[in-house]
């Protein structure tokens, strides 16, 4: 079962509710929130004072993506605001298996993304702690960016290793995913799809949501 989760980085923020609402109605499964701190990456966007509020306009849960320095010292903020499911940079992290605690401490799923250029060998001793890894299909810091075709084997071999030992953990995919590659990162074992700019600057999202999951099944 495929989910869809629409970055709200592309979304009109003057109008933000009102995004929401449609992807929601469009049978999206996630909100997918991006935190950057101007450190980890070269852009900045919103903290949780903004999570907090949409908490409780919208039944879908909330991904955030935390791109940011010393993820631990927000880790607590960002659950009080409402976030579900939390990832964590494994380059952001001094401590990753400290950090994959303290989030799952928190009562809420724990995640790991890793930027096009990180081996899956960081995952090794942590893996049988995770909800969920996110495999970058682009350099973290903006939306609208193509595509990076060799992050298709990695996300092969990370569905091997969680097959290899027997676990249940879904793939993430995010970055340069359209309607039309869709099917690649599904094809090569992720199940949950980030999509930011093909959602949300679409004409239509109710058809773009639509394509977007028939092409990915
Ligand atoms: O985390 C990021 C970028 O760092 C993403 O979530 C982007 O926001 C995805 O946008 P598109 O590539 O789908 O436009």
């Amino acid at each position: 079962m495929i989910k869809l989760a629409p970055s709200i980085l592309s979304a009109d923020f003057s109008n933000l509710l009102a995004e929401v609402e449609k992807v929601e109605k469009a049978g999206c499964d996630l909100l997918h929130i991006d935190v950057m701190d101007g450190h980890f990456v070269p852009n900045i966007t919103l903290g949780p004072p903004i999570v907090k509020s949409l908490k409780g306009k919208t039944k879908m849960p909330f991904d955030v993506h935390l791109m940011i320095e010393k993820p631990d010292n927000y880790i607590g903020d960002f659950v009080e605001a409402g976030a579900d499911i939390i990832s964590v940079h494994s380059e952001a992290c001094t401590h990753l298996h400290r950090t994959v605690q303290h989030i799952k401490k928190h009562g809420v799923k724990a995640a790991i993304a890793l930027n096009p250029a990180t081996p899956l060998s960081v995952l090794d001793y942590v893996l049988e702690d995770l909800d969920m890894i996110l495999i970058m299909t682009v350099n973290p810091g903006f939306g609208g960016q193509s595509f990076i075709p060799s992050t298709i084997d990695k996300i092969k071999a990370l569905k091997n290793m969680i097959e290899r030992r027997n676990l249940n953990i879904d793939i993430q995919v995010d970055g340069g995913i359209k309607p039309d590659n869709i099917h690649l990162v599904t094809e090569a074992g992720a199940n949950v799809i980030v999509a930011g700019s093909a959602i949300f600057n679409s004409e239509d999202i109710m058809t773009t949501v639509e394509l977007m999951r028939k092409n990915a099944e």
